[in-house]
């Protein structure tokens, strides 16, 4: 963490997931000037943070370049960015898709690389990041990323890149399937009546609610689903519609969980 902050931490792209990190690092004490952005349209946000190196590469290697484009624009920054291959610099990458060997390819097998996926509760401090690295980041390397990206929720070390692709489609993705959990308990609330702004703070409280103690309970959620479930009551009728084995959640989540997977596999090529 010297390093970082002694040599700094340059983002090449700074949009949702970006900011969402960099706002919990901040937040967390990481100083605004050991920070350098490269963004062509900056938010406001990001201009209005007092300290911040905006659009000026760094002359010497930085510690770290976290590399936060969208995977499609990833070919483009590379050139920019290889001139701090080779060894010096640990790059980490955010992007969905691209596997280790498409950075190798412009910046060398020799470059300490990490490759990550976030996820937007990270703004909060609640997000949960899964991280695997090349052949040339060493447990130091990892260390680094570990208490980086720890510091905006929790982190897990997959046991190989291959597994990344699922993680994206279920934590990396999933905030945007609870978003439309929310969204759609709230729609179903107020075509039963419930004015809309009563049946969005219902439904949010729910969520929220039911994630932390599923999070924090001893009990599985399975456990926690049979405490609501009372006999021969109202939960148990919905419960028929929603763990339809043709039609209910379950291999409605394993078809958008595929359905993810596989544009993971289109961004590689
Ligand atoms: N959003 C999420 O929940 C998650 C996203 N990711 C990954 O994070 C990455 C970014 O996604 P997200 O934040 O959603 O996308 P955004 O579009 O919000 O962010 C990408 C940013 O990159 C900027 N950009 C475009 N071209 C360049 C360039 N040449 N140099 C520097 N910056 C550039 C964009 O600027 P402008 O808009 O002005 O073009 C934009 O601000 C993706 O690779 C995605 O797979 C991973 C996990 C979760
Ligand atoms: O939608 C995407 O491609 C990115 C990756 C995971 C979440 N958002």
């Amino acid at each position: 963490m010297t390093d970082l902050k002694t040599r700094g931490l340059v983002i090449v792209g700074c949009g949702k997931m970006g900011s969402a990190m960099l706002k919990g690092w901040l937040a967390n004490g990481l100083a605004p000037s050991s920070v350098t952005v490269i963004a062509p349209r900056p938010s406001a946000w990001l201009q209005s943070v007092e300290g911040l190196r905006l659009n000026a590469m760094p002359d010497t290697p930085p510690a770290m370049v976290m590399l936060g484009v969208k995977p499609q624009i990833m070919p483009d920054v590379m050139p920019d960015v290889a001139r701090f291959a080779g060894g010096q610099t640990l790059f980490l990458t955010v992007a969905a898709g691209l596997p280790i060997a498409f950075y190798e390819a412009a910046l060398g097998a020799r470059t300490p690389l990490v490759r990550a996926m976030p996820n937007t509760p990270s703004a909060i401090g609640r997000g949960i990041t899964a991280i695997v690295g090349n052949g040339a980041a060493d447990e130091a390397d990892l260390d680094l990323c570990e208490r980086l990206l720890g510091a905006v929720g929790q982190v897990v070390r997959l046991e190989g890149e291959s597994q990344m692709n699922a993680v994206a489609a279920v934590s990396g993705s999933g905030p945007a399937y609870v978003f439309h959990l929310i969204e759609t308990l709230a729609a179903a609330g107020e075509a039963e009546g419930l004015p809309a702004d009563m049946a969005l703070k219902l439904a949010k409280a729910t969520v929220g609610g039911a994630g932390a103690l599923a999070e924090e309970s001893d009990m599985l959620p399975s456990e926690l689903r049979v405490q609501v479930t009372s006999k021969g009551g109202t939960t148990a009728e919905a419960l028929k519609v929603l763990m339809d084995a043709q039609t209910g959640f379950a291999p409605l989540l394993k078809r958008a969980v595929r359905a993810n997977i596989n544009r993971s596999e289109e961004l590689a090529k």
